[in-house]
């Protein structure tokens, strides 16, 4: 198998939503299509990837560094012992030439190739991703029905409680049995009265998550974690500056509920000074990295092992995005769930329509690969006749 071009485009994904810290006006992703000469059913393999959400795209670093680097490359050193592109081999071609660390945002544009270089994986075995993860790694048994939980209650224009509401509810009504909110972006008494807006739908604090993306000092966080203290709430998330780990310490040692987060966290390494000086609690705490923002699948592999030497099961692992990608791992990783956007980030949230979601769990179909083929508005994107 021979990559015999990679096409990269940017696509927006925009919407008037905001987070305690950024609004998704021109929020916008890379779509990448990586081709091949290896034929399958009479036509050339194409693997299909994304950037996830919230990190812009990334059409500056794939078309100056990482693309190049691949097309440049030997194609013999880039396949495994079968002759497929070997997803391992194409990570140290992509990231040849970047000094350690500082990470910034190159790590988005090495895991959205990551992630068709996996589709590909999988669709040359004919198999879905989640078999061939669980396959050749960790050794759990794949289980295709995965937990997942409706991430949304953005600040909206003119927001009005009911709206919120309403917003849940039609989660909660679409099989899903928990939720999650944002905060940060009101003040904290106004935030609180959405919260028990909130709770009146899910009617418990389990079933819903707070979002604070990292909006607070470590004052703010802690009084926000007094206040929400009587709820139980499912958990807290990003409470602080995703690198102040000493400030995390703190508000998790205080905050008597939960904590998640990770999503922003891009690297192994840096994952491990999160394990290593966050303060967080491997029996009760989430881990959120989302491998399409961090290096891929490759990278996400390392971080597994790097957690599971620091006490960590996969099970507390939940990541961000709300894409296809991050199903898969979690039924062929043995992770506990993955986010899943019902409503926002369309159409990269989407579920085939032969997913079925019911109690909490959605169930992933054998489509090989990804999967990205079996949902429309999906692959009108990522596919060949738009991506030229
Ligand atoms: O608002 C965002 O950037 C998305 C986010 O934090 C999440 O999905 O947890
Ligand atoms: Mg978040």
């Amino acid at each position: 198998m021979k990559i015999t071009e990679i096409v990269e485009q940017t696509v927006s994904i925009g919407s008037p939503i905001r987070n305690a810290v950024i609004d998704f006006s021109a929020m916008t992703v890379s779509a990448v299509a990586v081709r091949t000469d290896h034929v399958v059913e009479g036509r050339p393999l194409v693997g299909y990837g994304f950037s996830s959400n919230g990190r812009y795209a990334q059409g500056g670093i794939l078309r100056e560094r990482i693309i190049p680097r691949l097309l440049a490359a030997d194609p013999d050193a880039l396949v495994d012992a079968s002759g497929v592109l070997d997803p391992f081999k194409c990570w140290d071609t992509m990231v040849r030439n970047e000094k350690p660390g500082g990470h910034g945002e190159r790590s988005v544009a090495v895991g959205t190739i990551d992630m068709a270089l996996w589709d590909l994986a999988a669709k040359a075995e004919g198999v879905p991703l989640y078999r061939l993860l669980a396959d050749r790694y960790r050794g759990v048994v794949a289980d295709p029905a995965v937990e997942v939980y409706a991430a949304g209650g953005y600040y909206y224009p003119g927001e009005q409680e009911t709206k919120l509401q309403d917003e849940l509810k039609s989660y909660l009504d679409m099989g899903f049995t928990a939720v999650k909110m944002k905060i940060g972006g009101a003040p904290l008494k106004d935030d609180l009265r959405r919260i028990e807006a909130a709770l009146a739908v899910t009617g418990g604090g389990d079933a819903l998550a707070v979002d604070a993306n990292a909006r607070f000092d470590v004052a703010t966080a802690l009084a926000y974690a007094r206040a929400m203290r009587p709820y139980g709430l499912r958990w807290y998330e990003e409470p602080v500056e995703v690198l102040d780990f000493a400030g995390l310490a703190e508000v998790a040692a205080a905050a008597s509920m939960p904590i998640a987060t990770g999503e922003n966290i891009f690297s192994m390494v840096d994952s491990r000074n999160l394990v290593r000086y966050g303060g967080l609690d491997p029996a009760q705490d989430y881990l959120q990295m989302d491998p399409a923002l961090s290096y891929g699948l490759v990278e996400y592999l390392r971080t597994l092992d790097m957690l599971a030497s620091h006490g960590w099961s996969a099970r507390r692992c939940v990541p961000h995005g709300g894409h296809q990608f991050g199903l898969h791992l979690a039924a062929g990783l043995g992770l506990m769930g993955n986010e899943a956007y019902p409503k926002v980030f369309e159409p990269f949230g989407r579920f085939a329509p032969d997913m079925t979601l019911a109690n909490g769990k959605v169930t992933l179909t054998d489509h090989p690969g990804i999967g990205y083929e079996a949902i429309d508005e999906i692959y009108r994107i990522l596919s060949t006749e738009t991506l030229s």
